[in-house]
């Protein structure tokens, strides 16, 4: 594990999206088409708006990377709820493939409930994982981490930390919107790379917490990490009580 400490959440949203573009770019060159988990969050959206400023002229090839979602609120398409509210928008300035855009399901009139919205995209991930040409996992995985040490939608305690599904439905989410769609611990433990992103002092604690041993469930954080390589990018706040 590796800690990348940054003074500011304006400098670390930057040196995120700098690394980020670096490794997709990497990846290409390697002859791999990248898929990338994105996260919701404070930080998270000023790293994607890093990416509106620095994707253009870059070396990745916009068209050639699949974005998912590590999790999502089950709330309709276009609310201001959702995590991929902005990012859709500049995914889509910056020339992603349409059909390489993964959000997950929105609600909408006869979606079905949450928890068969998340089996349905648990089966599109598996589908893409499966076909010819795709590693069937993910390059990296992004994650932002909530004062209490959740990630994604799991949060401490909950039934959702041990599901082995690919993606399930909470109903009950402590941090409203209460319905949400999250990947479990297996799918985003099928990465080459976990990053996650935090900043500020509200996140010390559960940042702290997540660089102890102990139990998972009570910081969701200690049970996810990459293959080859697990980063803790923060700002100098958020890595204050580490
Ligand atoms: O609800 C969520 O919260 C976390 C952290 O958000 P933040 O605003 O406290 O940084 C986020 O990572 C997750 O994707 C999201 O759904």
């Amino acid at each position: 594990m590796t800690g990348r400490v940054l003074p500011d959440p304006p400098t670390l949203a930057r040196e995120v999206a700098n690394a980020l573009i670096q490794r997709l770019a990497e990846a290409q060159a390697a002859g791999r088409v990248p898929s990338v988990a994105l996260t919701g969050g404070t930080i998270a959206t000023e790293i994607h708006r890093e990416l509106a400023e620095l994707g253009p002229g870059s070396a990745v090839q916009w068209h050639l990377v699949d974005f998912w979602w590590g999790d999502e609120r089950f709330v309709p398409a276009g609310s201001a709820d959702r995590n991929d509210a902005e990012v859709l928008r500049i995914l889509a300035d910056l020339g992603a493939a349409s059909e390489r855009l993964h959000p997950m399901p929105a609600v909408t009139v006869g979606c079905g409930s949450v928890h068969q919205a998340a089996a349905r995209y648990g089966d599109e991930l598996r589908r893409h994982g499966s076909q010819p040409g795709t590693a069937g996992e993910f390059e990296v995985v992004m994650l932002g981490v909530g004062p209490d040490g959740h990630v994604a939608s799991l949060f401490p305690g909950h039934p959702a930390l041990d599901a082995e599904a690919v993606a399930v439905g909470v109903t009950d989410s402590p941090k409203p919107p209460p319905q949400r769609i999250t990947l479990t611990l297996p799918a985003l433990n099928r990465a080459r790379a976990v990053w996650f992103v935090a900043s500020g002092t509200t996140k010390a604690e559960a940042v702290a917490a997540a660089h102890r041993p102990g139990p998972v469930t009570e910081n969701p954080a200690r049970g996810v990490s990459g293959r080859l390589e697990t980063i803790w990018w923060m700002d100098a706040d958020a890595a204050s009580l580490r």
